[in-house]
């Protein structure tokens, strides 16, 4: 596995640009101006940089996942961001509806949904091929559909009731049943769909590979539901695992395991504010330590992760 990384920043995010520049570039929504950085370890060292200007819609294109490929899109307002991440969806749901003839997309509760906004706008309602998705959750809080912890609940508020996604192609937990029975139950169904030909396999993982997750983090660095120093986050043998203890409310939760995170084809990491700053610091810093944060623990075995963060998100990145 070779892994790369490239840094896009838009113009008016980046203080390093000179005002005029910044102002001169100013992004209209679906084509930001950025200053794109090949590698980090350049980044990292700047002396060595060299800015190019490049459309943030190109940037945030897909591209064939040969290698794992990861890339940080910064953008100066999370409306910039919702639009290139709609555009990013779009074309993946396109290229695996061509390619596949389904398109698996995984969804993270919390803050994802509202960034998800701009799908079910034009062009994007009427252009998509909703017929061919599927849809996942990531991790689901162990509450009724209709509970406001439910997220399921958020994701049909705020996305599914606005786009026109077959119903039995929305795979939401069995809320009828406890949280391991729930684990098990989804476990099962995800192996059903493998068997029928909707969900793809990893022929080197041996766990599904979803086309796209698109996944939140919490501002301690956990994903799913997957916490900092929780037990669940070293499970590698189940597909579905349940928690009990959720630092976080509600206490009883479903998630996804790494192993079939890190088997995507695409992961979109999306994180605004400045309350996830320090978290999106350590996950980008060269120097790991022995403590991962579970987002560090995301590394694809082949695909292309990309982080969608606004500069809050990335406030302490220049320290
Ligand atoms: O509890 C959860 O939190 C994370 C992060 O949520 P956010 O509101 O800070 O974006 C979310 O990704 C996960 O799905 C959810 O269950």
């Amino acid at each position: 596995m070779s892994t790369s990384m490239s840094v896009s920043v838009s113009a008016a995010a980046s203080s390093s640009l000179p005002p005029l520049l910044a102002r001169r570039r100013s992004p209209p929504a679906s084509l930001a101006p950025v200053r794109s950085l090949r590698s980090r370890s350049r980044l990292l060292s700047s002396a060595r940089t060299t800015p190019v200007l490049l459309p943030a819609a190109a940037m945030a294109a897909p591209a064939p996942a040969a290698s794992s490929k990861r890339d940080l899109l910064i953008f100066d307002a999370e409306e910039n961001l919702a639009v290139a991440l709609a555009k990013y969806t779009a074309d993946l749901s396109a290229k695996f509806a061509t390619e596949r003839g389904a398109f698996t997309v995984v969804l993270s509760g919390g803050s994802l949904i509202y960034a998800l906004r701009k799908l079910t706008e034009a062009p994007y309602l009427e252009t998509v091929d909703w017929s061919k998705w599927h849809v996942f959750w990531v991790d689901e809080r162990v509450v009724p559909k209709d509970h406001e912890d439910s997220n399921y609940k958020l994701a049909l508020d705020g996305f599914l009731s606005k786009v026109p996604i077959p119903a039995g192609q929305v795979y939401a937990i069995n809320d009828a049943l406890s949280a391991e029975g729930a684990a098990e139950d989804y476990e099962t169904i995800l192996k059903q769909l493998v068997k029928n030909g909707v969900l793809a396999m990893s022929k080197t993982t041996g766990f599904p590979r979803f086309d796209l997750q698109l996944l939140g983090m919490g501002p301690d660095g956990h994903i799913a539901s997957l916490f900092p120093g929780h037990p669940l986050v070293k499970e590698n043998t189940k597909w579905v695992t349940h928690i009990l203890d959720s630092p976080k409310p509600p206490p009883q939760r479903i998630t996804f395991t790494f192993p079939v995170i890190n088997s995507s084809a695409y992961v979109a990491m999306v994180v605004t504010g400045a309350g996830k700053a320090g978290a999106v610091q350590k996950a980008i810093s060269d120097k790991k330590t022995s403590d991962l944060l579970p987002v560090e623990m995301a590394i694809l075995d082949d695909g292309e992760f990309t982080w969608f963060t606004d500069k809050e998100a990335v406030s302490m990145l220049q320290n």
